[in-house]
């Protein structure tokens, strides 16, 4: 569990992470969505003590990072791909990480395995492509078996097969309890792998959500819907909702498709389509986005719809 409250972050003059609060409960994917300077990698910096907020806190597991007993087991990071050393082989680089953390030496095969990398474990990090790399860096935050997983931009560089495999790892985790943490700039990869995301925008919240709650509310809940008895159906729909092209199709806004199916069926009206249209991610957090004067925050506690 990560919990991070009115935190507040400024370099010099400028605010970066501006009084946020959110909750990352295990279980779950929770991606971390914000464009490029967001304040993403500086928030995740700080849930793990490596800068230091300038008012507010971030817990893990109910303490902050540096009052963790045995840090690496409780959370496993990857921050920066780049970071390990380029002349150490990635066995070594994992055995070095093993030792910091006193964690059993026969965990540093069975991570490579993990993430692909079983063959490879002798090679030096040098000749890695930025997918490897990925891949070995993702093999460190598993090193200590941690409760929490914190991973910042996983999915760069990673190939197609990289990222499916990426996203069932990190779903199978969410599954077995674990609180998995993952952010990115690319809003369209989320939508496949996270449950749930926190949208940031120059330092501030401006989603809470469910992905499928999201991309809904982003669409306005709109619902085409096809029926020989058109104008009946219309009649029985709220005043307002419903707009007709006069050829048999309704564009009915402001209610789901299961409510119009409701209500089709009470009136025995048969119909013969009854499409929801959901926005893409991306389109969704444009629209969130777009208007950061009054940034539309909103929980969707009650009406989430995780996968
Ligand atoms: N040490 C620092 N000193 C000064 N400014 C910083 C520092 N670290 C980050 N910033 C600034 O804070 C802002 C937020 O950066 P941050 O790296 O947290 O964003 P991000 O959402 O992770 O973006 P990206 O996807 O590009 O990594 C940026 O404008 C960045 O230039």
């Amino acid at each position: 569990m990560i919990e991070v409250r009115n935190l507040t972050k400024s370099y010099g003059r400028r605010t970066v992470v501006e009084d946020l609060t959110f909750t990352v409960p295990p279980g779950r994917v929770t991606g971390f969505l914000g464009p490029n300077g967001a304040g993403k990698s500086t928030t995740l910096r700080m849930i793990l003590g490596l800068d230091a907020p300038d008012s507010g806190a971030a817990l893990v597991n109910g303490v902050p990072y540096a009052a963790l007993a045995a840090p690496l087991r409780a959370v496993g990071a990857l921050l920066d791909a780049g970071a390990a050393h380029p002349g150490r082989s990635a066995r070594a680089h994992l055995s070095w990480l093993a030792r910091a953390g006193r964690i059993a030496p026969a965990r540093v095969a069975e991570v490579l395995d993990l993430v692909g990398l079983g063959g490879e474990g002798h090679r030096r990090i040098a000749e890695f492509s930025l997918g490897m790399r990925q891949r070995l860096g993702v093999a460190a935050a598993l090193l200590g078996d941690p409760g929490v997983l914190l991973l910042d931009e996983p999915l760069n560089g990673l190939d197609a097969e990289g990222i499916v495999w990426l996203r069932v790892l990190l779903r199978d985790l969410a599954a077995r309890g674990r609180t998995v943490f993952v952010s990115s700039h690319l809003m369209n990869e989320m939508e496949a792998t996270a449950d749930h995301v926190l949208v940031i925008d120059s330092g501030r919240l401006v989603a809470d959500v469910g992905v499928g709650e999201l991309t809904r509310r982003a669409a306005g809940g709109r619902v085409t819907v096809a029926t020989p008895r058109w104008a009946e159906l219309a009649a029985a729909l709220p005043d307002g909702s419903v707009r007709a092209d006069g050829a048999g199709r309704l564009t009915v806004t402001g209610l789901d498709a299961a409510e119009v199916g409701e209500v089709a069926a009470r009136h025995g009206i048969a119909l013969h389509e009854l499409v929801p249209h959901r926005s893409r991610l991306e389109d969704a957090f444009l629209d969130l986005t777009r208007d950061l004067d009054s940034p539309r925050v909103y929980a969707a506690a009650d009406r989430e719809e995780e996968r």
